[in-house]
């Protein structure tokens, strides 16, 4: 079978297979960096995966050698940044899925590319994986629930070292510390282990499935749904400062 995303140059693709619904990040050329408009298509596509009966577990991944470069940075200074911006939407929308979300990730996975993955159940690595929140080095701060969730997931020293210092971290570490799963040989190997496993939880009724991550979650949705939104309210101002414009025309003009 020819998977779509070698025919649609789409930056967003979905793709059904049985009861896995598959997101693809298409925007290889730029390193999967995100626009405002890739938001929006994500979000429709995780909505529809939601509602949608047949669909037991959601699968997000990238085409190319990158999961994500992060927000795309000409974007954030032609898009305004509110509650309402489709990327705080976008991750109010991953931190209230209510059916489990497998992700696939190789190469680079900058800002949002490693946040997105705090609210994900499960994340499979390739070997090439880079992962970093390098907000600081961007006159940015936290977000997307990171500034709690990474030290919940890794411990405080980590999150502190990764969000402070902004340094990559790499499979090695992002295995031994929690950030992920798994780490497999390639993107190939990890995108087919990720697929394998999200059959065998869809043997399970999606009942089942939901009422486990509802548990597993705790009383933590409404909290991380409040945490999103404050610190997208500072985000929105740090966007705003000499030191964001300074740092995104660096990269611009580089
Ligand atoms: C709410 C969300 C917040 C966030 O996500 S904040 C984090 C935002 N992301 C970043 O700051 C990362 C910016 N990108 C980089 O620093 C570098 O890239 C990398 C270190 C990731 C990789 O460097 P290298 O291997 O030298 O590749 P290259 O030539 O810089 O990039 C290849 C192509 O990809 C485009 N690209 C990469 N990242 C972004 C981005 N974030 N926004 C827009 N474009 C991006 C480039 O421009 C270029 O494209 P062309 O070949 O056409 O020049």
């Amino acid at each position: 079978m020819i998977k779509p995303e070698f025919l649609s140059n789409e930056p967003v693709i979905a793709y059904k297979e049985g009861p896995v619904y598959e997101i693809s990040i298409n925007r290889p050329d730029k390193m999967n960096a995100l626009t405002d408009a890739m938001y929006g298509t994500l979000i429709e596509n995780l909505k529809i995966a939601e509602k949608d009966k047949a669909t037991k577990v959601i699968l997000l991944r990238s085409t190319g050698d990158h999961f994500s470069a992060g927000n795309d940075l000409a974007d954030f200074l032609e898009t305004d940044f509110n509650l309402e911006s489709n990327v705080v939407q976008f991750l109010l929308t991953m931190a209230s899925l209510t059916k489990p979300i497998i992700a696939v990730v190789n190469g680079a996975a900058v800002g949002i590319g490693t946040t997105m993955l705090l609210h994900c159940d499960l994340v499979y690595a390739a070997a090439d994986v880079k992962f970093s929140v390098p907000f600081i080095k961007l006159g940015l701060t936290p977000e997307g629930g990171s500034s709690r969730l990474l030290a919940e997931c890794c411990g405080a020293r980590k999150a502190n070292e990764w969000l402070l210092t902004g340094r990559n971290i790499l499979a090695d570490e992002a295995l031994s510390s929690g950030l992920v799963n798994q780490v497999f040989d390639d993107a190939e190997s990890c995108w087919h282990g990720a697929m394998d496993t999200a059959q065998k939880l869809a043997k399970s009724s999606s009942e089942v499935l939901v009422a486990s991550k509802k548990l597993l979650k705790g009383d933590q949705v409404d909290s991380v749904v409040e945490l999103i939104k404050k610190e997208a309210l500072v985000f929105a101002e740090r966007l705003q400062s000499d030191d964001a414009k300074a740092a995104f025309a660096a990269f611009l003009n580089r």
